[in-house]
């Protein structure tokens, strides 16, 4: 029996889903942090520096005062957790998220206190003194975060409920936050816009989205020998996909990188921070 144009469509999308899942095998949650979260890219002694500059957008975002509520939920956390440094003084309960089960553990890692695990004190410390608190209360926001943190668990943003059924109330998380996920996921422009379609299934009616990307990143390093190819972006796709996907743009702000910060582990150009809300 033919098939349908709409089932043809269909395979085509999953195709390109499955193809995106198996280029994620090789991820290597170390390298991956050595790669994107140390010196030059994480040098908080630059002022140039691409972490710093995302960490003030984040603690501006959560501090401005119209983001608020319980839930906070970070979507494609991979073993990072500076995304939530700022959001976890604001939220009782934070949901920490990824597809990869080798970086949920590392997330667990650095929860549990284990050896070995990153040292995310240099990002406590500077979130600190965003917050005009001495450094050395780093201590405290990091026992903050291990207390809020409540869950790590599987998501996949190409399904239209990308979390475990029962995870979020009913009327959906209070805030998302996404870092550099969406666009490294998708196989297509199509598909990042219907991912975040499908997050927004996650957010209460008039509950915020903080949104950090890469922009003109046609690939990166997922490890030693591990390339995985992205969606390259430009401002106008984001903002076209986010108004398509339901949610109004109340803040867009964009950092590009200076040479030294090109390091061979991608071809990201710039990177843009977005807060909208799901209207
Ligand atoms: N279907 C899925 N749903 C949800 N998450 C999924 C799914 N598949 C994989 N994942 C999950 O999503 C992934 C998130 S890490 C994605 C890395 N993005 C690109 C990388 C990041 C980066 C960082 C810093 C800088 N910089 O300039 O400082 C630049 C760049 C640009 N390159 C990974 O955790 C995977 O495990």
């Amino acid at each position: 029996m033919e098939r349908g144009k709409g089932e043809d469509k269909e395979q085509v999308i999953q195709d390109g889903v499955a193809a995106m899942a198996h280029c994620y095998k090789g991820f290597n949650p170390t390298a991956y942090l050595q790669y994107n979260y140390t010196p030059p890219r994480a040098d908080f002694s630059r002022a140039d520096s691409i972490v710093p500059w995302k960490l003030g957008c984040l603690h501006r975002a959560f501090t401005e005062g119209d983001v608020g509520g319980e839930m906070l939920v970070d979507v494609g956390s991979g073993p990072t957790l500076y995304q939530v440094l700022s959001g976890c003084e604001v939220f009782g309960r934070v949901v920490l998220t990824d597809f990869l089960d080798v970086n949920r553990r590392e997330l667990r890692r650095w929860l549990g206190e284990e050896e070995g695990s990153f040292d995310w004190t240099p990002y406590l410390q500077h979130v600190c003194k965003l917050e005009g608190r001495s450094p050395s209360a780093w201590q405290e926001k990091a026992a903050r975060l291990r207390s809020v943190v409540t869950e790590i668990l599987p998501i996949d943003v190409h399904q239209p409920s990308p979390l475990p059924p029962g995870t979020l109330p009913s009327p959906g998380a209070d805030c998302l936050v996404s870092s550099f996920c969406l666009e490294s996921v998708s196989p297509d422009l199509a598909s990042f816009t219907r991912a975040l379609g499908h997050l927004s299934a996650l957010l209460k009616t008039g509950g915020h989205l903080l949104l950090i990307g890469a922009l003109g990143e046609s690939y990166y390093m997922g490890g030693p020998g591990v390339r995985i190819p992205v969606v390259p972006l430009d401002e106008a796709q984001v903002c076209s996909s986010l108004r398509s996907s339901g949610y109004t743009l109340l803040h867009l702000s964009t950092y590009t990188l200076p040479p030294d910060m090109r390091v061979g582990v991608d071809d990201v150009t710039g990177i843009f921070f977005v807060k909208a809300r799901k209207m």
